[in-house]
C-alpha cells in the first residue's frame, strides 16, 4: 500500500520530547504537510479553541503527544493538574477530531497504566487487573480513560483511533528540571553539575533497586509513525475493539543504580553515588512485553549507553546557552 505523503498531519505537543521527535521522523519520511501549534497559540484544555482549530483546518491525521508530563515527584506533588489537564486535553482533541471527520489518530499513553505489581513482562491484556502505583494513579487513570475513549469512538463511530503505551523515554529535547523531570534527565543534570563544581558525591532518589525500561525518543517516534502507517486490517489483526493499545519498549530493563552508573560513566564524574531512601521508589518494576509491536514489524535501534551519550551531547549544547 502506498502512503499519502501530502496528507495533513497535526502533531499536538510538537515542542515536547516526543512531539518534536515525531515531527523529525515525519520530515525524514518526506511528509510535507505537518501542522503544529504552540501551547500559547492553542490551549488544548479549552474545548472552544480546539473546536475552532479543527473546524478551520482540514486535518487528516493526529498524533496526540500533548500532555501534562513529569517524573515521580511531579506526579506525586501536582496530582490535580495531572488528572485535570490530561483528561481535558485528550477529551477535547479526540472528540473534536471525531467531529471534524479525522479518520486516524494516535493517542500516547504510558506504561504506568498497568497495575503496580503486574506480572512481568507486562502484556497489553493486564490492563485493569490490579491496583495502580499511588505516585502516579491520577495520571494513569487519565491515560486509561484516553485509551477507552479511542476504543469507544471506534466502536460507536467507526473511527480508526489507535493507542501506544510507551515505556520510560529519554533523549534530545527532554525536560531537565531538577525536581519535576524523569530520572535520566535529572541525573544527567545532577552528575554534570557535580562534575563542574567538583562535588564529591551525587545523591540519587530512593533505593536504586527499582527496575525501568528506557527507550530513546527517536525510536519511540519511529514506532509511532510505523503504527500509524499500518493499514487498518493489519492493526486490527493484532488488537481487539476493547483491547486496542500496543506496548512500545525495548524488552530490556535495568536498575536505577545501573542507569546511574551508565550516566556517571558517560559524564566522567569520579565521585560517589549516595541513595536518599526518604524519596519514593515508585513501581518496583515495569518491563513491557513487546511481542505485538514486534509482530507488527518494528524493533528499537538505539542501545542505552549510546542513547545516553547522544543525549548528553545535546544537553551540553543546550546547557551552555
Ligand atoms: N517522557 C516520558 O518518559 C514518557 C512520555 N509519555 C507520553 O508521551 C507524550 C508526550 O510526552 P513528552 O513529550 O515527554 O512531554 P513534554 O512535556 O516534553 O511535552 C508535552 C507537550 O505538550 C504541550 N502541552 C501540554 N499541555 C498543553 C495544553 N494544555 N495545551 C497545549 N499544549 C500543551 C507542552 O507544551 P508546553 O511545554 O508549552 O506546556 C509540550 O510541548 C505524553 O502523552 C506522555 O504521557 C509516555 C511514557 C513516558
Ligand atoms: C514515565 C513515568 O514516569 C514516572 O514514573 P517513574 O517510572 O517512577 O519515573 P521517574 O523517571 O520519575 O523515576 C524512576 C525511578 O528513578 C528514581 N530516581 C532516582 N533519582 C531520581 C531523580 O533525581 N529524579 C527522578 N525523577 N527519579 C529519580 C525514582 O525514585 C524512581 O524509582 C511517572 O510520572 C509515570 O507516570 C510515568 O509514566
Amino acid at each position: 500500500m502506498t502512503t499519502n505523503l501530502q496528507k495533513r498531519i497535526y502533531v499536538a505537543g510538537h515542542r515536547g520530547l516526543v512531539g518534536s521527535a515525531i515531527v523529525r521522523t515525519l520530515r525524514k519520511s518526506d511528509y510535507t504537510d505537518i501542522l503544529t501549534r504552540t501551547h500559547s497559540e492553542l490551549e488544548l484544555t479549552d474545548q472552544a479553541q480546539v473546536r475552532a482549530f479543527f473546524a478551520e483546518n482540514q486535518i487528516d491525521e493526529v498524533y496526540l503527544a500533548a500532555a501534562r508530563v513529569g517524573g515521580i515527584h511531579a506526579n506525586n506533588t501536582y496530582p490535580a493538574e495531572f488528572i485535570y489537564d490530561n483528561m481535558m486535553v485528550q477529551a477535547n482533541v479526540i472528540h473534536e477530531a471525531y467531529r471534524a471527520g479525522v479518520k486516524r489518530l494516535l493517542f500516547l499513553g504510558s506504561s504506568c497504566i498497568y497495575p503496580r505489581l503486574a506480572e512481568q513482562p507486562i502484556r497489553e491484556e493486564y490492563l485493569m487487573n490490579g491496583t495502580l502505583e499511588p505516585t502516579n494513579e491520577p495520571y494513569a487513570i487519565a491515560k486509561i480513560a484516553g485509551i477507552k475513549m479511542c476504543e469507544s469512538y471506534n466502536r460507536q463511530y467507526g473511527t480508526d483511533y489507535r493507542s501506544v503505551m510507551p515505556t520510560n523515554l529519554y533523549g534530545p529535547g527532554d525536560n531537565y528540571h531538577p525536581e519535576n523531570s524523569h530520572v535520566i534527565p535529572a541525573l544527567i543534570r545532577r552528575f554534570h553539575e557535580a562534575k563542574l563544581s567538583g562535588a564529591d558525591k551525587v545523591v540519587i532518589w530512593g533505593t536504586g533497586t527499582p527496575r525501568r525500561e528506557f527507550l530513546y525518543v527517536d525510536d519511540m517516534a519511529e514506532a509511532c509513525v510505523h503504527i500509524m502507517e499500518l493499514d487498518r486490517a493489519t492493526y486490527e489483526k493484532h488488537t481487539t475493539p476493547m483491547l486496542s493499545h500496543i506496548n512500545v519498549g525495548t524488552g530490556e530493563d535495568v536498575t536505577i543504580r545501573e542507569v546511574a552508573e551508565v550516566i556517571r560513566k558517560a559524564i566522567g564524574f569520579k565521585g560517589d553515588i549516595e541513595f536518599d531512601t526518604s524519596k519514593p521508589d515508585g513501581t518496583p518494576r515495569k518491563l513491557m512485553n513487546t511481542a505485538k509491536l514486534t509482530a507488527l514489524g518494528w524493533r528499537p535501534g538505539m542501545r542505552l549507553g549510546e542513547g545516553i551519550k547522544e543525549t548528553y551531547e545535546h544537553f551540553q549544547a543546550e546547557y551552555k546557552r
